[in-house]
């Protein structure tokens, strides 16, 4: 079956939480439609460019884009950015059932509102492996006064403005920003009567049912921990993989992640209750908290609930996070078993420094800029002069480097690409550290995020990856699969995949500023395998006036 979808995305003032600022929307909605699917099925998006001033791309988040890689909808990778004013058709096949969700992948749009979910159902006939009364989407975000615009400038400008902390937390693309916080009331910017803002109905339930909730986060900068006051949630699948059944009170959520859980309305059905999600990792006192009602049937479902809404977890408990990571872990029978070795193993430190003057991240001493020439057709034309020849390190001086000291060091900003066999199987350790050497003594969480593959999860660690203590204490037994693993602060992530699709595909730090300040790396296998490329995705950079 095919899914038809005709999209005009077009700046609008919108007021989320209160607050009036342009959003980018779909059809006038931030967050845009949910699209619905079933496995096997394909997907056709037309996507009208309807800016004025602002290119836009749209990336299938979790979709694997196999025999598609142009359809990815990464500007600078996969794709030139659709221009204002052009038309551009996304036709792509949903291969696994599961929890998956789009966004713009153009600079920093995402942080402007252009996102929503896509939910790919098992076929008819096909039992999964628990069951539930119904099902509901939940969408996690993060959300500024400040415009995209100010945001992006200020992460580029030489005197270096950080976005800072949001100001409030959307659920469901609706919240609740205080408008006294800005002295006049924002000067008719913000009113909090406004019937767009507010705590919104997750859903209804009926006493006694079980309700399968699809989670998701496209944070640009937080980490969450969301949660349902008096119930509890069983976790039962994670980026469309099934997952063994693990009961949790709060679930940690990174920026990429999806999560299904099973809640039973099995509390006193004579009132509502706080659907609530919270910072952690990063200070969350600048920030309102996401809330949502949790509504019984019979109730009024906007009724708000009778309690003080939970307070959530203390935001710098770095070791709860870890073993919750550490609870998730494929359920037998469900998920293929890790291949028993790899054969390239890259080891990727990140750094921040100043670099020609800007502050940036890099991997490996490697800062990635996104090129005018899209990667994949820059690599399938032979267009060497558009991406660097020289790969960049797969490896870091990891006997002698100091995690919590890195060296102030001088890297490059360029267009690295790591070429890897098809086939192969790459092994991927993810190295945090401490910015002491920008004088501070953080370290953030980073969630990963790899398109076109998932990723074996083998496992977390605190300090500094050993290849030789640490490489036998991964889990080969039942790791998970996923398409974005989290990073924890001053600690390592190891992952294993598989890098059988031909094309040339993104890996990077899920929040959008980091990703901005060149957090990522670019991974290249099998291009030539890659049929003829769509003309749609050429005509900026090099290949300008060029006719393949
Ligand atoms: O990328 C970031 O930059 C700032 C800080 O490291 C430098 O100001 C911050 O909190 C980030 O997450």
């Amino acid at each position: 079956k095919t899914h038809h979808h005709t999209w005009n995305i077009s700046y609008q003032y919108k007021s989320l939480d209160c607050f009036e600022k342009l959003a980018v929307t779909i059809n006038g909605e931030s967050p845009g439609p949910t699209i619905r699917a079933t496995q096997g099925d394909t997907v056709v998006v037309t996507v009208h460019n309807k800016l004025e001033t602002e290119n836009t791309a749209i990336h299938w988040h979790g979709i694997r884009q196999h025999n598609s890689p142009w359809a990815d909808g990464t500007a600078g990778v996969t794709q030139c950015p659709i221009l204002p004013g052009e038309t551009f058709t996304y036709r792509f096949v949903v291969d696994r059932p599961g929890t998956y969700m789009y966004h713009a992948h153009y600079g920093m749009q995402r942080v402007a509102g252009l996102d929503g979910m896509l939910i790919v159902s098992v076929p008819e006939g096909v039992v999964e492996p628990f069951v539930y009364d119904a099902e509901h989407t939940v969408l996690l975000m993060d959300w500024w006064n400040k415009t995209v615009y100010d945001q992006a400038v200020g992460l580029s400008s030489p005197s270096f403005k950080f976005v800072g902390e949001p100001q409030s937390l959307l659920i469901n693309g609706k919240g609740v920003f205080n408008c006294s916080r800005l002295g006049n009331g924002g000067g008719g910017a913000c009113s909090m009567t406004r019937p767009e803002c507010g705590w919104p109905t997750l859903f209804t339930a009926v006493p006694g049912r079980t309700y399968r909730l699809r989670i998701g986060s496209l944070t640009s900068l937080s980490s969450l921990s969301f949660e349902i006051e008096g119930h509890t949630m069983t976790v039962v699948e994670a980026d469309g993989y099934y997952v063994r059944p693990t009961v949790v009170k709060n679930l940690f959520i990174y920026s990429g992640e999806t999560y299904s859980v099973l809640v039973t309305a099995d509390q006193d059905p004579s009132r509502n209750y706080w659907a609530a999600s919270h910072i952690v990792s990063r200070d969350p006192n600048k920030t309102a908290p996401g809330r949502a009602i949790f509504s019984y049937a019979r109730n009024d479902p906007r009724a708000l609930p009778p309690t003080t809404p939970p307070a959530g977890p203390a935001w710098d408990d770095t070791g709860s996070r870890i073993n919750q990571s550490n609870l998730f872990v494929a359920l037998p029978g469900h998920v293929e078993p890790p291949p028993a070795r790899a054969d390239r193993r890259l080891l990727l430190l990140n750094t921040q420094n100043w670099i020609g003057g800007h502050l940036k991240w890099a991997i490996n001493g490697v800062s990635l800029s996104f090129p005018a020439t899209p990667y994949l057709v820059a690599m399938k034309q032979g267009l060497r002069s558009e991406f660097d020849q020289i790969p960049p390190p797969d490896s870091y001086d990891y006997k002698n480097y100091d995690i919590s000291r890195p060296p102030v060091t001088n890297g490059t900003v360029s267009h690295p690409v790591y070429r890897l066999a098809i086939g192969s199987v790459v092994d991927l350790v993810l190295q945090n550290t401490i910015q002491s050497n920008l004088g501070f003594n953080v370290s953030h969480t980073h969630p990963w995020h790899l398109h076109g593959h998932d990723m074996w999860v083998l496992g977390y660690g605190e300090g500094k990856f050993d290849p030789e203590a640490d490489g036998g204490k991964l889990n080969m037994r039942n790791p998970v699969m996923k398409n974005t693993v989290v990073l924890h602060p001053q600690g390592w992530t190891a992952v294993r995949f598989r890098a059988d699709n031909p094309g040339v595909w993104l890996f990077h730090c899920h929040l959008e500023s980091h990703v901005y300040m060149g957090m990522g790396v670019v991974f290249e296998a099998g291009v030539e395998l890659v049929p003829r490329l769509p003309a749609s995705i050429i005509g900026c950079g090099r290949t300008k006036g060029h006719h393949y």
